[in-house]
């Protein structure tokens, strides 16, 4: 990405009542006079008639918005156009645009201009993008608190604490000892040991930001015709996979999307588990297991008028649920290998309700809404697992320079997190995840 004037459309793609246009750049106030004929006052909606530079051909009557920087979303001039929103508007529009000197923006360049500017941190960057492609209201809350700043203030706290530890050491190491108050070198280390603590527990979180913002898995297993299909139709509310008295009938992994509680949920069914009878089975199968240990979260399904077959009993693990289905055959045994099963009939209902509300308690403990602060990415967790590496270091380390060598790499590891220390390489990674426009 380079500089210059950009512009890119900010509302959805299709026909709308209204599209936003959004340029950002030196040349916006330039481009905005080539077609608008002069600059509205600033941040007040003016109607203008816009027209193409060189023809003078009427495009469009539009909303004009005038954002001189730096008090701007990317710090720098910017502008919005609310057109109508039909396509060749827009096309138009776009094509004056590049008329009067803009060029089309690349994904994320908005924000990215945003952060170059010191608008926000890497942290509130995610934030925005979490926040454009959250589908539920855990999701969304969670991304807005991040754009707001939360994590950057917790990191931003922590390389503030970090920064006075390594001032302090770097005394140590200028003056003669005798100069120095008694026991610096100590307070170091046990300011250091103090942060380290806090970082860990900031770790142990039980992946539950990574798990809001991407999801929890969560896999049906069972015995032939135990009835997951049937199982996955009635939470997803409509007919996902095939149903039928044919043993064996589901063999790839069907996924349908939930929000349970506000947690968005991944929910597959997958082929039943016994002796395959041909290799597309037993690739079912294969697929069915590996699914189900990829999960957060097994809801492992048996049919109460069968007996527990061993296969499915293996599956019994500190992340199951157990659900015994048709209890319109036969009743629930009160105990399936170690577990009291959910009673479930998926052909009266009943337990259904149960078994939702049991899923929504299981998917709010795994990634509800914590009160405290998550991280949620796995680049910030790799960081912060650098930098309580780098402290056991320092509290390891015999010479003071070692010390302040180990302060410095773990300054540099929160550093990335939040984007203080520049990295090309993790600006690319961040946004790149952003649509076009934003
Ligand atoms: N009586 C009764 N029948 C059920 C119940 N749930 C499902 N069935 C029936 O059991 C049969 C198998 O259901 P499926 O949902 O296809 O079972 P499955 O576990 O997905 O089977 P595979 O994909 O073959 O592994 C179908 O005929 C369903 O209508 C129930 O609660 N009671
Ligand atoms: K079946
Ligand atoms: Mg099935």
């Amino acid at each position: 990405m380079t500089g210059g004037t950009i512009f890119a459309l900010a509302s959805g793609a299709g026909r709308a009542a209204v599209a936003v246009l959004r340029l950002s750049g030196p040349g916006t106030a330039a481009a905005v006079t080539a077609l608008a004929g002069r600059l509205p006052a600033p941040r007040l909606a003016s109607l203008r008639r816009l027209r193409h530079p060189e023809t003078g051909e009427v495009l469009d009557r539009a909303l004009v918005l005038w954002f001189p920087g730096p008090a701007s979303y990317t710090g720098e001039d910017s502008a919005e156009l609310h057109l109508h929103g039909g396509p060749a508007v827009i096309a138009g529009v776009a094509e004056a645009l590049v008329a009067a000197g803009a060029r089309p923006a690349e994904p994320g360049e908005f924000t990215r201009r945003a952060f170059v500017h010191g608008k926000l941190d890497l942290t509130a960057a995610e934030g925005i993008a979490d926040l454009i492609a959250a589908e539920t209201a855990g999701q969304r809350r969670q991304a807005l608190r991040q754009a707001e700043g939360a994590l950057a203030g917790l990191y931003d706290g922590w390389t503030r604490r970090l920064t006075g530890l390594l001032a302090r050491q770097e005394a140590f190491i200028e003056f003669e000892e005798e100069d120095l108050p008694a026991g610096l070198d100590d307070a170091v280390a046990g300011a250091a040991a103090a942060l380290r603590g806090e970082i860990l527990a900031h770790l142990a979180d039980a992946r539950r930001g990574e798990r809001l913002r991407e999801g929890v898995l969560v896999a049906i297993l069972g015995a032939p015709n135990a009835g997951k299909s049937s199982l996955l139709n009635a939470l997803a509310g409509r007919e996902a996979a095939i149903v039928s008295a044919r043993a064996g009938t589901t063999r790839d992994v069907v996924e349908v999307r939930l929000d349970l509680g506000g947690v968005p949920v991944t929910l597959a069914d997958t082929a039943g588990l016994r002796e395959a009878v041909d290799e597309i089975e037993a690739e079912g199968i294969r697929r069915a297991r590996r699914r189900a240990e990829e999960a957060d979260l097994v809801l492992v399904l048996f049919a109460a008028d069968e007996r527990p077959d061993a296969g499915t009993l293996g599956w019994l693990g500190p992340d199951a649920l157990v659900v015994a289905n048709k209890v319109d055959l036969a009743p629930a045994p009160a105990v399936i290998g170690d577990r009291a099963p959910l009673p479930l009939s998926l052909r009266t209902g009943e337990g259904l309700e149960a078994l939702r509300s049991r899923l929504i308690e299981e998917a709010v403990a795994r990634a509800g809404l914590a009160a405290e602060t998550s991280l949620t990415r796995p680049r910030h967790r790799a960081a912060l697992t650098e930098a309580v590496d780098w402290l056991a270091e320092l509290e390891a380390a015999p010479l003071p320079e070692l010390r302040a060598e180990a302060l410095r790499a773990a300054l540099r590891a929160i550093g990335r997190i939040t984007g203080r220390v520049g990295v090309e390489a993790v600006l690319d990674v961040v946004f790149g995840e952003f649509c076009i426009g934003k």
